[in-house]
């Protein structure tokens, strides 16, 4: 078949499946319940653009796996996170986002995260609009109108930092352990496009990298790959991520083991507890 038909085959494939996994998903159906996501997607805009927009919620699931890649290739900094979350939040509740302010090592470890690994490696592709000029390092390039045009987010960050591959979240931090001033990052895009997202995603991997790190200690697993039969290879290279335009780690085990038979307990409770009702939650938030 020629490649021209065979890719718009394989769109077709993608775009039906996309659509299942998203009418399971707002229909209740993926999840067992109505989420906020669902909810979302059936505002009264046009059904199609806020479907696609879910896509974009992936990306923040992609990095919290990202970040547990982090946790079993990296866990020198996990004490020190622990410590941090214990003595701020104790060890009979959840944390919460009240806690925030007085957490910037979670704060950094969420930089950290979108840095090591951007969930959008390559951007998304733009369009010029006319012909253009842009100068860069002292030499002009000429972009014809009509051009493909990616910003791509990872090599920026790498330049940026040094020891850019390993999973650092010090590095945000100054020595009185307070976060830098001077945050910044490309792995949202840049200019007048750049991701809304933001503080979602912030927001949204603070309080599940805090209550992960608060429930449970997570490890390697030591288990022999079923392929290989041979302990499982864990890797943080380029190989390890699908490259794809939701840059996700390849699958990998974890073990995750609650810190106390208490900490268990207290994470179940508060669960059974939380209000989940979202015709209860949305209106009080958008009272706020
Ligand atoms: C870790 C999670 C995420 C990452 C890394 C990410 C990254 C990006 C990037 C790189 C772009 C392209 C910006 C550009 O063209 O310069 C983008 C666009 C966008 N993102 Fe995100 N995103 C994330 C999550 C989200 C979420 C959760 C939402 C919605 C709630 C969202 C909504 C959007 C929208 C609407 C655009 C298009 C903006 C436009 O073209 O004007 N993103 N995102």
């Amino acid at each position: 078949m020629p490649w021209r038909k065979r890719a718009q085959a394989y769109r077709k494939r993608e775009d039906a499946l996309y659509d299942r996994l998203v009418t399971n998903a707002v229909s209740g159906k993926a999840s067992g319940m109505n989420t906020w996501a669902a909810e979302f997607a059936r505002e009264d805009k046009p059904e199609g653009d806020q479907r696609r927009l879910m896509n974009q919620f992936t990306a923040t699931a992609v990095s919290m796996q990202t970040f547990i890649l982090a946790c079993i290739l990296y866990p020198q900094w996990i004490p020190r996170a622990q410590r941090e979350i214990d003595t701020v939040v104790g060890p009979d509740r959840l944390p919460s986002f009240r806690d925030r302010p007085r957490l910037p090592y979670v704060e950094a470890l969420v930089r950290e995260t979108v840095r090591w690994r951007p969930a959008v490696r390559f951007g998304l592709p733009h369009q010029s609009t006319a012909d253009d000029v842009v100068e860069y390092k002292g030499t002009e390039y000429f972009i014809p109108k009509g051009s493909i045009i990616f910003a791509v987010a990872w090599p920026h960050e790498q330049e940026r930092f040094e020891n850019h591959d390993i999973f650092q979240p010090e590095r945000f931090l100054d020595d009185t352990n307070n976060l830098k001033s001077d945050y910044e990052t490309s792995a949202f895009g840049f200019g007048r496009r750049v991701c809304p997202g933001i503080p979602f995603v912030e927001r949204s991997l603070w309080i599940n990298i805090a209550m992960i790190l608060w429930t449970f200690n997570i490890r390697k697993s030591e288990e022999p790959d079923p392929k290989t039969g041979l302990p499982f290879k864990y890797d943080d290279s380029d190989l390890a991520f699908n490259g794809e335009l939701s840059n996700a780690p390849f699958k990998f085990p974890a073990v995750f083991e609650p810190r106390s038979v208490h900490r268990a307990e207290v994470a179940r409770q508060e669960w059974a507890e939380s209000e989940k009702d979202l015709n209860v939650l949305l209106p009080q938030h958008k009272e706020r």
